[in-house]
């Protein structure tokens, strides 16, 4: 069940023949997992959310995100039903607007924020905010006195100096925020190392080992002002095996423990973060959110029941899960060079900007060919940016039709969650459009930036 993040080779000029793909098996079709579940061909086009990608792409042009919000409203709808003894909370970095926040919270869904930013949209969009957590590693004095003022329902403390910060702050106001300790339980979560977080040697957390994680919650209730109501752990993302999850409510159970002991004090909620991974690529096996609810379930359970502690309220945060699988980015082809005796360079009119995942990550993603069906042969081919980096690579390895020309549209699947939330405007690039579609209908959701969206912050244009 150990199924590693696809983290293939970064920056090495591999060749086709040392890096062989599986053979093209039919490249114009659509495995269930790795595309939205509305997605499916009508007549050789993809359509998503009953609408045909050509007349999303004419009428608002690509690259264009693409999200099947009933996909989205789905997944929310299953891990909120899994975990109905529970809470589950969308993790809003990746990917947030008001209209996404306003679907999770129809779904029954809370919402984790990690800045200031994301809480003006939560708040924008009208999300509870009693149902609202506020997490950070370093969040600043005004972040924290705007999710005090707004009233966020909890407040996950990452660092001593966090803890001076909101004493000092919710006495100032008079507010006795809830407190959750964020632990470091120090388990090596298997995945690529930018996005575990659970090991001892990164920033995030009270590390359990070094008794930091005792201390932390010794100084929340040492402050009368701060209500302490539990302990959070992530261990990292984007993972498909779940001994680190399990392993994590096991270490956090035995601190639930101590703290009773030290302090005659059973916190009523554990929350046990996100990281539950997707299918980009072949392969990938995503769980199912109930297997997850009842294993941790199960394991927490078991450790409260040898210890004698009541059974604490789960949370659990998954972002990519939910929004993942729903959204699809779709490109126009606008060269297609074949470099001799090695692959064909096919670019397209976004890249790196609106896709940093692949460079940062060496992610993998799954592509076809949108706009028609085609029965050519499969080329060798890399799918690449418009950037100035040779590094601007979307997909590194994949079969495209032979026949694929210059104005034919190629949708990547599985984009959904730390795209667009990760875009950039990096060689002044302008973000592209989001859009929702449902039952034949679409509707921008965040729109193409402009020129003029570009120029804004520049304070000597016209000077
Ligand atoms: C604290 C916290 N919770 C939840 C998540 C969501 O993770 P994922 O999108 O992998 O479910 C993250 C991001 O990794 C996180 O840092
Ligand atoms: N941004 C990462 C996930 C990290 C989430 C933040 N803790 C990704 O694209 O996979």
């Amino acid at each position: 069940m150990s199924r590693v993040h696809p983290a293939g080779p970064r920056h090495a000029d591999v060749l086709p023949e040392e890096h062989p793909l599986p053979p093209a098996d039919d490249l114009n079709a659509l495995e269930p997992r790795i595309w939205p579940r509305s997605a499916k061909r009508e007549n050789g086009v993809l359509h998503v959310g009953g609408v045909d990608v050509r007349e999303l792409a004419e009428r608002f042009g690509t690259p264009l995100f693409v999200y099947d919000e009933e996909d989205v409203r789905a997944r929310a709808r299953e891990y909120a039903a899994a975990f109905h003894d529970g809470e589950v909370h969308y993790a809003g970095k990746a990917f947030l607007c008001t209209a996404v926040a306003r679907w999770l919270h129809e779904e029954g869904l809370g919402l984790d924020v990690c800045s200031g930013g994301e809480l003006a949209v939560a708040l924008a969009a009208g999300f509870p905010v009693e149902r609202i957590t506020f997490h950070g590693n370093n969040k600043s004095l005004a972040e924290l006195e705007k999710a005090l003022d707004a009233g966020v329902g909890r407040i996950v403390v990452d660092s001593f100096e966090e803890i001076a910060r909101l004493g000092y702050l919710a006495q100032e106001r008079g507010v006795r925020p809830k407190v959750m300790v964020r632990v470091t339980t120090g388990v090596e979560a298997h995945t690529h190392e930018f996005i575990a977080t659970a090991h001892d040697d990164q920033k995030f957390g009270f590390s359990r080992s070094s008794g930091a994680a005792l201390e932390a919650v010794r100084r929340v209730l040492a402050l009368s002002q701060l209500e302490l109501v539990g302990l959070h752990s992530h261990i990292g993302s984007q993972i498909f095996d779940t001994d680190g999850f399990e392993v994590a409510a096991h270490r956090l159970a035995e601190l639930l423990v101590k703290i009773r002991d030290e302090h005659g004090l059973e916190l009523p909620e554990l929350d046990l973060g996100g990281g539950y991974g997707i299918a980009y690529v072949p392969g990938d096996e995503p769980h199912d959110p109930k297997a997850i609810a009842d294993s941790l379930r199960e394991i927490v359970g078991r450790e409260c029941r040898a210890y004698g502690l009541a059974m604490p309220r789960l949370t659990v945060e998954p972002g990519r899960a939910i929004v993942g699988p729903g959204g699809v980015t779709l490109y126009q082809v606008g060269t297609v060079k074949d470099v001799e005796g090695l692959r064909t360079y096919v670019s397209v009119d976004g890249g790196m900007s609106d896709n940093i995942r692949t460079a940062l990550y060496g992610a993998e993603y799954t592509c076809v060919l949108a706009s028609r069906e085609s029965d050519a042969a499969p080329m060798l081919s890399r799918l690449v940016g418009k950037h100035c980096e040779s590094g601007d690579i979307v997909v590194r390895d994949l079969w495209l039709p032979k026949d694929l020309s210059v104005g034919d549209l190629v949708a990547v699947a599985a984009t959904g969650a730390y795209c667009r939330s990760m875009a950039s405007n990096y060689n002044y690039v302008p973000r592209p459009a989001v859009v929702a579609v449902r039952d034949g209908e679409a509707r921008v959701i965040v729109r193409r930036e402009t020129d003029e969206d570009l120029l804004r912050l520049d304070a000597e244009v016209g000077v």
